[in-house]
């Protein structure tokens, strides 16, 4: 079946699930929030980790893998680490028909899991600074509407976990990650995202303050944390005694933070780009950059075109392009070229006995249709550059419906009409938690609340005497408040 039932700006949620499917990169699974991840998803979860793997291996980041398995009294360490997340832990309660002695749980994130081991690991500041990065999978037993990508029951992140013997190094290195999440979005996914501190009250409970980088869908106007940085303090050190001796003696406590982003990246980058033809990719990621398609002619020699065809690819593969030919007899040219538009490959090449005899190609972009006959010899300038450009389009275009979204408020009235605008709303706030949680009760509904996304590092300017939209009182900061994911 080609094309799609659903259109973007109609039926937002049919259309996501309908894209990701006939794209092949999901396919659905019989326990309700858990998805097959097929290659044209794993193939972009590769490529990513390909460069972040490498650019946190210069950070001196070694790969480690703990187990899956965390017991009961460890997970419970501390009370307030897991608060409200307990519903959402799976156990494994039996092995065959026996019952298990006592319960195990399956990591929602591995702090537990690990710190135990940190504590025995660090002695000495000779043992720091502690630089730990695993590439899993974790389980949440969430509730709430299951996304593909987006919100699943099982996914899979990479989590660091680091020590420090000074807060000065994990504050510094908190904001090294963040511009590698930032680059992961804007330079990969080429999805705009904006840097921010969380509240006291969205940040991570067991932490010391939490930083992200935050995404805007458009079409439901709901924000999406694309990625968390977060300083933990002393906290962790206090709870798993993680202490080392300092060079004049005495013990103190390790400093340190954790980070992940998680394949819900993926999704955010499908639910930005996509259109009512199906996936687009932005040329960084895409598992295939450039499919060539031959265009036979009556009784023309097909064997020439396809032969062509391979030297295309061929020459494009040299030049490290990531190019393959579609040379399917059982499939009309026509009928190619929606497939190949629906898995949003950036370029096609179509190569019939005209182009054959004018020693050039055609090459259509995916993001914009444009369509240009290149000569055969430029062809791997051409396609490099025409990649750049879809490339760079896909985030300007992006950025600026994001940009579009965009809604300053200073009273409540004008924040209820931006939200149920579906905006992202920037609006100046007294930083009390009481407010936040009050913005919370006051905008409750089928759509959920309004929340605070990230009060982003690039602060405008705050006029003396602003007040804050909610409460009245002094504004303290610019934050970013919406509906989110
Ligand atoms: O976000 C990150 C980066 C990578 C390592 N972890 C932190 C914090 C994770 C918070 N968090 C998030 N979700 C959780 C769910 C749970 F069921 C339990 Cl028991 C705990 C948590 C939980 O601590
Ligand atoms: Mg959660």
């Amino acid at each position: 079946k080609l094309g799609m039932a659903y259109k973007k700006d109609d039926n937002f949620g049919e259309w996501y699930s309908e894209v990701v499917v006939n794209s092949e990169m999901i396919e659905y699974y019989d326990i309700s929030g858990c998805y097959i991840l097929r290659p044209w998803a794993m193939e972009i979860w590769e490529l990513l980790k390909e460069f972040f793997d490498a650019e946190i291996k210069k950070l001196k980041l070694k790969p480690y893998y703990f187990p899956l398995f965390v017991t009961e009294n460890v997970l419970q360490k501390e009370k307030d680490h897991i608060e409200g997340f307990a519903p959402e832990v799976a156990w494994v309660t039996k092995s065959g028909k026996s019952d298990l002695e006592a319960p195990i749980a399956i990591r929602p994130t591995s702090e537990t899991v690990m710190y135990p081991y940190f504590s025995k690991w660090i002695r000495s500041h000779r043992d720091l600074p502690l630089r730990c990065n695993q590439w899993c999978n974790v389980v949440r037993w969430e509730f709430s509407n299951p996304t593909p990508f987006i919100r699943s029951r099982e996914f899979l992140w990479q989590e660091g976990h680091t020590a420090f013997a000074t807060k000065e190094e994990a504050d510094e290195e908190v904001l090294q990650i963040l511009e590698l999440y930032r680059r992961i979005y804007e330079e990969f996914l080429a999805v705009p995202v904006s840097k921010g501190r969380k509240s006291e009250m969205e940040k991570f409970a067991g932490g010391l303050y939490t930083t992200s980088v935050e995404a805007f869908i458009p079409n439901t106007g709901r924000g999406v944390q694309g990625a968390t940085s977060h300083c933990l303090g002393q906290n962790f050190a206090k709870m798993f005694d993680i202490t080392f001796e300092n060079d004049k003696g005495s013990r103190s406590m390790v400093w340190q933070n954790s980070w992940a982003y998680t394949t819900r990246s993926i999704g955010v980058m499908v639910m930005t780009h996509g259109d009512d033809k199906g996936l687009v990719l932005p040329p960084r990621v895409a598992p295939l950059q450039v499919i060539v398609i031959p265009v036979p002619y009556k009784d023309v020699d097909t064997t020439a075109i396809v032969n062509e065809c391979k030297k295309t690819v061929e020459t494009l593969e040299k030049a490290g392009i990531r190019a393959d030919l579609d040379t399917r007899e059982n499939y009309s040219p026509g009928w190619k070229y929606s497939h190949w538009e629906m898995k949003g490959v950036p370029l096609r090449i179509e190569i019939g006995p005209k182009d054959m005899a004018n020693n050039q190609a055609r090459v259509v972009r995916r993001d914009n249709g444009a369509k240009a006959d290149i000569p055969t010899a430029d062809l791997v300038e051409k396609v490099n550059g025409l990649l750049d450009e879809v490339q760079k389009n896909l985030f300007e275009t992006a950025k600026q419906k994001r940009d579009a979204c965009l809604k300053v408020v200073n009273t409540w009235d004008e924040f209820i009409v931006a939200l149920n605008d579906k905006k992202l709303i920037l609006a100046p706030w007294c930083d009390e938690e009481e407010v936040e949680k009050d913005v919370k009760a006051r905008t409750k509904g089928d759509l959920g609340a309004a929340k605070t996304l990230c009060t982003p590092f690039e602060q405008p300017d705050l006029p003396e005497g602003t007040t804050c939209f909610a409460s009245g009182k002094p504004a303290k900061k610019w934050s970013f408040w919406g509906r989110s994911y």
